[in-house]
């Protein structure tokens, strides 16, 4: 859907420069801007849309003309004024709400139906893993490298315990490459619009949190066979008795490294882990 405001008016209305320091890159290119909201899944609620990093609001406008309500956080304590002073009425109407504060430490809304946001790339993971567990689908730009790991398939070199993590809350795709060039100041990395679409994974894990955990341990000895990952790792992984993990797996995962783990495998051994490997835990 197209915005009314163009990024440049919008620039030179706030009178800022964007500053990498902070994390501030500015999308400038109306192309890219008008296509992102488009991203999100056909059937998404666009009823109540989350952004992380508002900026000088360029894609809080085309938001607002694709959604019924926005919700908008952004650090800069300038850039929270201009918003709130640039969408003044759109505010007065109840169809946006500009919150000031760190992304990482506000509440965020928990009505929100999607997120779409161009992230600060400093923090895009952290933000990233606050935004997946709340089950709703987003569009999120991000450093090229970092989507690619976010997306990819066992068996690759991209894939990773970002791969696993993110995808245990969503199917991950890359929706499209976006240049330095798109950007104000252009950033020194390429970047890429991701979309999340929330679904339930195909397998099956009792305890989350020691999932993800046993995955983290896994990949830190990606190089070693998983046997030897598993037995190395107790101290990321938590587990007690590592050997009788190994005792209990099959064959044919513990000779595998992690990198070709599929992640209902890292799920048959995290089920096992938790059944052999903690002292008077699930098993
Ligand atoms: C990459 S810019 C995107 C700005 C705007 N959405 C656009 O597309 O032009 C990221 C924005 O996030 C803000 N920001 C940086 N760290 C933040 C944090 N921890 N929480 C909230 N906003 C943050 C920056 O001030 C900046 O405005």
């Amino acid at each position: 859907m197209t915005g009314t405001r163009s990024p440049e008016g919008l620039l030179e209305r706030a009178g800022v420069r964007g500053n990498p320091d902070r994390d501030q890159h500015f999308l400038i290119d109306e192309r890219v801007l008008d296509r992102v909201p488009g991203y999100l899944p056909e059937d998404a609620d666009r009823s109540h849309v989350l952004e992380i990093g508002g900026g000088t609001g360029a894609l809080t406008d085309r938001l607002l003309a694709a959604s019924e309500r926005v919700t908008v956080i952004e650090r800069d304590p300038d850039l929270a004024a201009f918003l709130r002073e640039e969408f003044a009425a759109e505010i007065d109407a109840d169809r946006l709400t500009v919150v000031h504060g760190d992304a990482l430490e506000v509440d965020l809304p928990d009505d929100a139906t999607a997120s779409v946001s161009n992230l600060p790339y400093g923090v895009s993971s952290e933000i990233t893993f606050r935004l997946l567990p709340l089950g709703i689908p987003t569009v999120l730009m991000f450093q090229k490298e970092f989507a690619e790991r976010m997306a990819a398939e066992s068996g690759t070199s991209e894939y990773g315990r970002l791969s696993v993590s993110a995808q245990h809350y969503a199917a991950v795709e890359v929706v499209e490459p976006v240049p330095p060039t798109a950007f104000s100041p252009p950033p020194a990395v390429d970047s890429a619009v991701v979309r999340t679409t929330p679904r339930d994974p195909d397998y099956e894990v009792d305890d989350e949190d020691f999932f993800l955990r046993f995955v983290k341990a896994v990949f830190t000895q990606r190089r070693k066979t998983v046997r030897n990952a598993i037995r190395n790792t107790a101290h990321i992984s938590g587990l007690d008795t590592p050997d009788a993990v190994v005792d209990a797996a099959p064959e044919a995962l513990l000779s595998k490294r992690a990198g070709d783990l599929a992640p209902d495998d890292f799920a048959e051994l995290a089920s096992l882990a938790a059944e052999h490997g903690v002292e008077g835990g699930n098993g």
